[in-house]
C-alpha cells in the first residue's frame, strides 16, 4: 500500500521551527505537489516522510503503518533529488543496478550483508543476475534510455542524468516516489519534456508520488493535488483548477498565477442575490461568489478581463474605463498594464493577428465578468 498520511507533523531545529503541524492525506497512486516559497518547509516535510529527518512530533503513515521509527531504507521510498547524485565511476546500467544492490545490503544474513557491502565498496559491481538485468533494462526503457545503458554518466546531458536518477528510483519498485525539485537544474525546454515523462510514468505505474517544487507552473501542470505551504504550514490543499479559481487567501492567489487583488466592501446584493462590491467610490463590481463577509479581497485573473472592442456585445454590468500604461507582446498573448482610478490592472489577451494593439495613453473599456470576480 502506497498511501501516505502525515498527521500534525512538527519539526523544530535549534533556531527554527521548520514545520508547525503539517497534515497530508495522500491516497495510493495520487500525484501530490508540495508548492511554496524558499524556506517554507517543503524539503523538511519530504525528508521526514523519507526517514532522513526525525520529526519533533506528529505521525507519518505509509500504507496503514506508522513509520516514525522505521529506518529510511525500510520505508520503500524512491528518492530523486535536484542534484542527480549519480556515481561518476559507474555507467548508466550500473548506476541503476546499484540501488538494487544497496537493497541487498539490508536483507539476508549477516554474512551475506557483509559480502554485499564488500562488493559495493569495490569499484565495479559483480555480474548482475538475470533478474537484476531485466529490472534495470525495464527501468531504463521507462525513461527512454535503454540505448545508453553502457554509457558513462559523465557523458550524458543533464536531462539524461536526471532520467538515470529516476530509473534508479523506479527500479526499486518503491511504494512511494519522493522527488525534491528534480527539474530545477534543467533548462526550460527540457523541464517541459521531463514533466511529461514523469507524469506519463507516474500514471503508467500508478505510483504514489510527492513532488517538491517552488515553481507553480510545474506543480499545476503535473500534480493531481497541490499543497501550498507557507512558513511551515499548509495553507491550502486542492486540485490545480480549484487552487487557481478559488484560492483561499491572497498569498495562494498570488503564488499560483498572476493576479489583480483589491480591497473591497460588500455593499448589497443584486436581484439574483449576487454581492455588489465597492472597490472605489466609482467602481462597484458584481461577483458570483456568495459570502457573509463585508470586507473582502477581490481577485480577478488577468486573462479573466476582457477589453471591449468595437462591435463587442454591450455588457450591462462590471464595465469600466481604464488607461493603457504599457502593452507587452508575449507571443501567444498580449499583456496590458492598465490604470483604473489610481489602481493597477493587468489584463492578458490572446493575440489575434488582425487585432489592433493598444498603445500607451489609449482609453479602453474593460469588462470584468462576474464569474471572474472572485471574493476571498
Ligand atoms: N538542518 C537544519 N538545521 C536548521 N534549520 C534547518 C535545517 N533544515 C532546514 N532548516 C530550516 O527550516 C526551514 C524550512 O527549510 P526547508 O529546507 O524545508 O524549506 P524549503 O521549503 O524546502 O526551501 P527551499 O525551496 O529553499 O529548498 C528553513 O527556515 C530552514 O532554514
Amino acid at each position: 500500500m502506497g498511501s501516505v498520511k502525515v498527521q500534525n507533523l512538527v519539526k523544530k531545529y535549534d533556531k527554527a521551527t521548520a514545520l508547525k503541524g503539517v497534515d497530508l492525506d495522500i491516497k495510493e497512486g495520487e500525484f501530490y505537489a508540495l508548492l511554496g516559497p524558499s524556506g517554507c518547509g517543503k524539503t523538511t516535510t519530504m525528508r521526514c516522510i523519507a526517514g532522513f529527518e526525525k520529526p519533533t512530533s506528529g505521525e507519518i503513515l505509509i500504507g496503514d503503518k506508522v513509520v516514525n521509527n522505521v529506518p529510511a531504507n525500510r520505508r520503500n521510498c524512491g528518492m530523486v533529488f535536484q542534484s542527480y547524485a549519480l556515481f561518476p565511476h559507474y555507467n548508466v546500467f550500473e548506476n541503476v543496478a546499484y540501488s538494487l544492490n544497496i537493497r541487498d545490503l539490508y536483507s539476508g544474513s549477516m554474512g551475506q550483508r557483509a559480502k554485499t557491502f564488500a562488493r559495493l565498496m569495490s569499484r565495479r559491481l559483480s555480474k548482475p543476475t538475470k533478474e537484476i538485468q531485466r529490472k534495470v533494462h525495464d527501468a531504463l526503457e521507462y525513461v527512454e534510455l535503454g540505448h545508453l545503458a553502457e554509457r558513462g554518466v559523465n557523458e550524458l546531458s543533464g536531462g539524461q542524468q536526471q532520467r538515470v536518477a529516476l530509473a534508479r528510483a523506479l527500479v526499486m519498485e518503491p511504494s512511494v516516489l519522493l522527488m525534491d525539485e528534480p527539474l530545477s537544474n534543467l533548462d526550460k525546454k527540457l523541464r517541459n519534456t521531463m514533466r511529461t515523462t514523469i507524469r506519463r510514468i507516474q500514471q503508467d505505474l500508478k505510483i504514489t508520488t510527492i513532488f517538491v517544487t517552488h515553481d507553480q507552473e510545474e506543480a499545476m501542470s503535473m500534480a493531481d493535488h497541490v499543497a501550498v505551504m507557507r512558513d511551515g504550514e499548509i495553507v491550502q490543499m486542492a486540485t490545480p483548477t480549484e487552487l487557481y479559481s478559488s484560492p483561499k487567501d491572497p498569498f495562494v492567489a498570488d503564488f499560483v498565477g498572476s493576479s489583480n487583488i483589491y480591497e473591497g466592501q460588500v455593499m448589497e446584493t443584486n436581484a439574483q442575490g449576487n454581492p455588489i462590491v465597492k472597490i472605489t467610490d466609482n467602481i462597484h463590481l458584481v461577483s458570483d461568489t456568495r459570502t457573509d463577509k463585508k470586507d473582502v479581497k477581490v481577485l480577478v485573473r488577468p486573462e479573466g478581463i476582457e477589453i471591449l472592442r468595437k462591435g463587442s456585445t454591450v455588457k450591462s454590468e462590471n464595465v469600466v474605463e481604464a488607461k493603457v500604461k504599457i502593452s507587452t507582446y508575449l507571443g501567444p498573448t498580449i499583456r496590458y498594464d492598465l490604470e483604473l482610478e489610481g489602481m493597477d490592472v493587468m489584463v492578458e489577451e490572446e493575440f489575434q493577428p488582425n487585432t489592433t494593439l493598444y498603445a500607451e495613453g489609449d482609453t479602453v473599456s474593460v469588462h470584468l465578468p462576474m464569474e471572474r470576480v472572485v471574493l476571498i
